[in-house]
């Protein structure tokens, strides 16, 4: 089955077609990518929207996934706003040509005094056929570390100690990551719901 992949972050494709291609699934790349405004409050209502702008504009069951860093300590922080925390309110970092480094930078700056570094990746994809769609969640549990290790994956992996692992997640090679991250949890789910699996 073709479907189109409503995402601009190419490292984020490339594990979406690495869980899903053993299924039969061939992911597709839009033609031009769309500048989505993620407006939403929820990390459910950010993929529709995704989702939604795609379909429209190409016609095709399109996937989306929205997706974030959540710190309890931080009152849920970056959350919604992961791929922009560097930008936003208490104190912007100097974004530079590296907007997951500045993201970090802000992150660890704002943990330096915190002890409960408990953290969790959460990813809700949707998968958008015209006149709605199904969508599905997947969490992954960790903690903050202290310092910057390992340059596998993006965005905040280099920080996040997955649970019951003592490396980062950038220290995990792409299969292991893929293994237990939360886009694979909420992958797993969704075939779940499609009765593919
Ligand atoms: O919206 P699209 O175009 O799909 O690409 P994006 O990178 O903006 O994606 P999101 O809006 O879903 O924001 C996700 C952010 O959350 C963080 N994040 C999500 N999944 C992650 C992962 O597996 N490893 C590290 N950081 C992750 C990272 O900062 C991402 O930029
Ligand atoms: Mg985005």
């Amino acid at each position: 089955m073709k479907i189109l992949v409503a995402t601009s972050n190419r490292k984020k494709l490339r594990e979406l077609m690495d869980i899903l291609s053993p299924y039969g699934f061939e992911l597709e790349l839009p033609e031009e990518t769309l500048e989505v405004e993620e407006t939403g409050t929820t990390f459910l209502e950010n993929a529709y929207l995704k989702a939604r702008a795609y379909y429209q504009r190409y016609r095709l069951p399109t996937l989306a996934e929205d997706s974030g860093l959540v710190v309890p300590s931080l009152g849920g922080y970056p959350g919604i706003y992961s791929s922009r925390f560097h930008s936003i309110d208490f104190g912007g970092v100097e974004h530079g040509k590296d907007p997951d480094r500045a993201n970090i930078k802000k992150l660890l700056r704002l943990m330096e005094n915190v002890e409960d570094r408990r953290a969790y990746y959460y990813a809700c994809v949707v998968l958008y056929i015209g006149d709605g769609g199904v969508f599905a969640e997947g969490r992954c549990e960790g903690a903050i570390s202290r310092e910057e290790k390992g340059s596998y994956g993006f965005g905040y992996d280099p920080v996040f100690i997955p649970e019951g692992y003592n490396k980062t997640m950038a220290e995990l090679p792409p299969e292991e990551k893929n293994r237990i991250s939360h886009r694979r949890r909420a992958l797993t789910r969704l075939l779940e719901v499609l009765r593919w699996k």
